[in-house]
């Protein structure tokens, strides 16, 4: 086994107040097995970047397998947290993908953990952590919005369109604070789909890649990912790999809301391909841009809302996982 010294981010907020239980559970186990740790707890929006970029400086290591020196121990980041959280800590490590980066899902959502196959079940994370051997290389989205020079790692998905509209209205709204007191958290998501649904207008979108230019006078929707989980565990593209270089497009055509829910019930039994206002392609570059206002999202964040010019490319990081 590998000898680790652990710095863990805690989002004790994370999952509506789960990731206080969570970072309990998880450093109980570690004082249990007598593992080295430094907890690192979060305190705003933001401050995950901020601890991971103090730490760039004076303690996370690149890993090198042949020439590691195992007599001390390795300086693991690890994230409790959400994937909000996760989307802070990737942005500020930035390009330095050698340094490896362990996860504990404890967030609502949890869609990356379910995109690489890991266990949303705390101490069944912790276990697989500390018995890996070394890192693996997961692929990450990069997005440049050209018309704000704004350039981020995503480690889900960047949504234009009703997802990010829902992301906006529930962020906003006054319900969602008592929600999350309550640890309802999801259903200001829930209350907020079922209004945007009926003010959602279609808008126009070019997409290129390959050479091809392709013009939807209408969409609804237009998500970019790398693996196949959206808004909590909705398949969205179910064969999407993240350990592929590549990443997939799905664009939705305007629908009126009485036939989202005939779009819901496809997407939730995995067939939303076989309709014809569901567009899906796979690439390794890509444009989108809209010349009118429009919400966006990148990993539940909000982009505003605002035209967009936004390129996407890939890019494999360490995760320890
Ligand atoms: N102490 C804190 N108080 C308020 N917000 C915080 C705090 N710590 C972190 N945050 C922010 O909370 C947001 C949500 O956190 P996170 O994504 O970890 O949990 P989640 O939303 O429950 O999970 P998921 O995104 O998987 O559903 C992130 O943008 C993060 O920056």
């Amino acid at each position: 086994m590998i000898d680790l010294h652990l710095h863990l981010i805690l989002n004790k907020k994370a999952g509506s107040g789960n990731g206080l239980k969570i970072s309990k559970k998880i450093t109980t186990r570690l004082k249990q097995l007598n593992i080295i740790y430094h907890t690192y707890t979060t305190d705003y929006q933001g401050h995950a970047m901020a601890i991971t970029k103090k730490l760039l400086t004076d303690t996370l290591l690149p890993w090198k397998n042949e020439s590691s020196d195992k007599t001390t121990p390795f300086p693991l980041l690890v994230v409790v947290g959400g994937d909000g959280t996760l989307h802070e800590v990737i942005n500020a490590l930035a390009n330095n993908f050698d340094i490896p980066l362990g996860y504990i899902p404890a967030g609502s959502g949890n869609d990356f953990a379910r995109g690489v196959n890991l266990s949303q079940e705390p101490l069944t994370a912790l276990n697989h952590l500390l018995t890996c051997e070394k890192p693996q290389r997961f692929n990450l989205l990069h997005y440049h919005n050209h018309l704000t020079n704004q350039e981020r790692w995503v480690n889900n998905n960047v949504g234009i369109g009703i997802d990010a509209a829902i992301v906006s209205q529930a962020n906003h709204s006054r319900l969602k604070k008592l929600l999350n007191m309550c640890h309802l958290g999801s259903m200001s998501y829930l209350l907020a789909a079922s209004s945007v649904i009926f003010k959602q207008k279609g808008f126009p979108l070019t997409v290129e890649f390959d050479g091809k230019k392709i013009d939807y006078p209408n969409a609804l929707l237009c998500t970019t990912t790398n693996h196949p989980y959206f808004g909590g565990g909705l398949a969205l593209d179910p064969l999407a790999n993240p350990q592929e270089a590549n990443m997939s497009l799905i664009v939705v055509d305007y629908q009126p809301p009485y036939r989202l829910i005939g779009l819901a019930v496809k997407l939730l039994r995995q067939t939303h391909f076989t309709s014809p206002n569901v567009h899906h392609y796979r690439m390794t570059e890509l444009k989108l841009s809209s010349s009118t206002a429009q919400f966006g999202q990148a990993d539940g964040e909000e982009l505003g809302q605002a035209p967009l010019k936004l390129t996407f490319s890939t890019n494999e990081r360490f995760f320890w996982l």
